[in-house]
């Protein structure tokens, strides 16, 4: 009973957050709630999308209305595991300083951590990277780190592809979701961001969050009582079973897809901790529209988010990923009968 009444009242709180952000972030509802979800289900989250398209902006919105603090790191081809963990510098007395990096540097504190163009960053340091975020902590200056409310937002610039190193297959499957982030789609909101001062300037704009509207630190938590009290019935395991199953063999479940041979487009569908880690976001979803147990609705709204970067496609369509994906999510829920 106190847990049902916990998880309600971690509710409106969490509703009143994704109003706060949607206040000074506009034009980004789909995001935001998606990201809404993963914070509840403490997921890391990849995000896709152009320059200047509000990123950071969102990001700094969750961790001022989380009361938690904001990391960041822009990835480059010559960035070292080390530079995440320290920077080394001579002072004006010529003795050698040692500052924390910016992934430690807030320790316990970090809400949010954003590493910006994560595929101009080598393969080491996104090893290292993908272990603070497996085990939320990481050795340094002898000592370990614990950052136990962290969750990563990794951006894969997808313009610029010279001098990148893309995740690799794995690397990718540890991240809950990949969420596109594009220009809004309506002109008044357009028109508002480019000729309305209030959007120009971001420390500015984010003053009008109140700070710390929900406690990160609650956060794991609240996860895991959702986990625990909101019910998943037989058929909805049944429906998603099938849709794994559908990911992996689609031509066996009858899916087609206008301009694409089906037998040759998947070469690994999605994986057990993806359908895993869906589960638990379809859970949140539930969870933020106020019941108690799961609908094919909210498997829809999680499908194609924690599909787009797990399948795995044949060289062919992998040119052709963006297009490609959310219309064979799409045919997965259009072929598979819904319970
Ligand atoms: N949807 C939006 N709502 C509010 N402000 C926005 C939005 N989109 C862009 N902006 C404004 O545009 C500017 C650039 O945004 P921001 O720095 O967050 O983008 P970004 O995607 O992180 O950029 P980069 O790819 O260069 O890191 C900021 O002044 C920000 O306030």
């Amino acid at each position: 009973m106190i847990g049902l009444q916990q998880l309600e009242s971690a509710r409106q709180q969490a509703l009143s957050l994704e109003q706060a952000i949607n206040q000074v972030v506009i034009g980004q509802e789909e995001a935001v709630r998606l990201i809404m979800v993963a914070l509840h289900a403490r997921g890391h989250v990849l995000l896709e999308g152009g320059v200047g398209v509000g990123k950071t902006t969102i990001l700094r919105a969750f961790s001022r209305a989380l009361g938690g603090a904001f990391g960041r790191i822009e990835g480059s081809v010559d960035l070292m595991p080390n530079d995440l963990l320290y920077s080394a510098w001579v002072d004006a007395d010529g003795k050698p300083v040692i500052d924390p990096g910016p992934l430690i540097a807030h320790g316990e504190e970090t809400a949010v951590f954003f590493f910006n163009e994560i595929n101009r960053a080598r393969p080491q340091v996104q090893s290292l990277l993908l272990r603070a975020m497996a085990e939320r902590s990481v050795e340094a200056f002898g000592k370990e780190y614990l950052f136990p409310h962290m969750v990563v937002f990794a951006d894969r610039n997808a313009v610029e592809k010279e001098e990148t190193f893309e995740l690799s297959a794995a690397a990718r499957d540890r991240f809950l979701f990949e969420i596109s982030i594009s220009r809004p789609r309506d002109d008044a909101q357009r028109r508002k961001l480019i000729f309305d001062p209030a959007f120009h300037d971001v420390n500015q704009l984010l003053e009008n969050i109140e700070p710390a509207l929900v406690d990160y630190k609650a956060l794991n938590e609240v996860d895991r009582l959702i986990q625990k009290s909101i019910y998943v019935s037989t058929e909805i395991e049944n429906y998603v079973v099938k849709l794994w199953d559908a990911s992996w063999q689609p031509h066996q479940y009858g899916i087609e897809m206008a301009d694409i041979f089906i037998e040759d487009l998947v070469v690994a569908g999605a994986s057990v901790r993806g359908m895993s880690a869906m589960v638990r976001a379809a859970k949140v979803c539930a969870w933020l529209a106020g019941r108690e147990h799961v609908l094919p609705d909210d498997i829809h709204a999680v499908l194609l988010p924690t599909m787009t970067h797990r399948v795995f496609l044949t060289p062919v369509y992998e040119s052709r990923r963006e297009q490609i994906m959310p219309e064979f999510v799409t045919a997965l829920r259009d072929k598979i009968a819904t319970p």
